[in-house]
């Protein structure tokens, strides 16, 4: 490890300050993309983040996705993952493997990292305790060519319906860490596929976070020439989808930044979770990078 003179260390622990008193006893919702996740070196980083969030009073709420984990899984079962504007299209079988690895391999790794670094995590899935309500999620396309949208069925893919956070103020009472897997619950209680980025907004909106970080694995969103726009407003995420600059796995993440902030969330920030201790340098520290999203 590299060795500062104590001014140095002192000045670098003394720079957290004003930043957690602002911060003390809120809440914070951390979305962990599956891109930012992939090399075990970060996930370990990122655990001890949550940790100290935690130890220094701090409420974080941790939502995963697991995208590029679910397309493993799939090949490996001879499956190809097929998206439509960014969601996965989810047949039966798929189903099962999105449960299989969110609810399983994805959730109950974050919640053991956590917890072998001295936080108190606990894994959900939208369907325990009725945390996330979902209905099927309707995509439409349409073209130039074309008089009238037309209606695509992606299978069992949601949108969230509504979200009851009882199970996470009872685990905030008692300082566990709740740890979600982005997975809804339909009326007649079967599982819905839900986008990450969507659970981890509307988790947001409901807690009345102070804060929602989007992790990814890039320096943020990026314009034409791959350069980092550090702040977007709801206009200039229009034009940028428009000319097809935003595409992709960036649609939701970008069109639920954009909801988080109308719902009343104060700060919504896409960062670049392949930076070690991204969240730390973003809430602790005057070096936070990546993408603002304002109203
Ligand atoms: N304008 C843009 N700036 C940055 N990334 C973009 C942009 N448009 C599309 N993308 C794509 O969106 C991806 C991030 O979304 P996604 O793959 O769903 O990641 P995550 O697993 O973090 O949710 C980036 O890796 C990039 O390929
Ligand atoms: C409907 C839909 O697309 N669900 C996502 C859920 C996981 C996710 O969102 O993972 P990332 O955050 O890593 O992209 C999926 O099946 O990939």
């Amino acid at each position: 490890m590299t060795s500062y003179a104590p001014e140095v260390t002192a000045e670098v622990l003394m720079e957290a300050l004003p930043y957690i008193q602002r911060l003390f006893d809120k809440t914070i919702v951390i979305k962990f993309g599956g891109n930012a996740m992939v090399d075990e070196a970060l996930q370990d980083a990122f655990a001890r983040d949550i940790v100290l969030l935690k130890q220094v009073g701090l409420n974080p709420v941790v939502v995963h996705g697991g995208g590029p984990q679910i397309n493993q899984l799939l090949e490996k079962l001879g499956k190809q993952g097929e998206f439509v504007q960014g969601m996965r299209v989810t047949d039966r079988e798929t189903m099962d493997v999105v449960q299989m690895v969110l609810g399983g391999l994805v959730n109950k790794d974050i919640v053991a990292l956590i917890n072998r670094h001295g936080g108190r995590a606990v894994g959900l899935t939208g369907r325990d305790a009725g945390l996330v309500r979902a209905r099927k999620l309707k995509v439409s396309r349409q073209t130039a060519e074309m008089l009238e949208p037309e209606i695509i069925d992606i299978g069992h893919v949601g949108e969230v319906a509504s979200i009851d956070p009882s199970i996470l103020n009872l685990l905030e009472s008692k300082d566990f860490i709740p740890v979600i897997a982005p997975i809804g619950v339909g009326e007649d209680g079967a599982a819905y596929n839900i986008n990450a980025d969507v659970v981890a907004s509307k988790i947001a909106q409901v807690l009345g976070a102070e804060k929602l970080l989007l992790l990814t694995n890039t320096a943020g969103v990026l314009d034409k020439e791959g350069k980092l726009l550090t702040g977007l407003s709801a206009r200039d995420v229009e034009a940028l989808i428009e000319n097809g600059t935003i595409y992709g796995g960036m649609l939701p993440k970008i069109d639920f930044a954009l909801d988080a902030v109308r719902g009343g969330v104060k700060t919504v920030q896409i960062i670049d979770g392949r930076v070690p201790h991204a969240v730390l340098l973003e809430l602790l520290t005057d070096k936070g990078v990546g993408t603002l999203i304002r109203s």
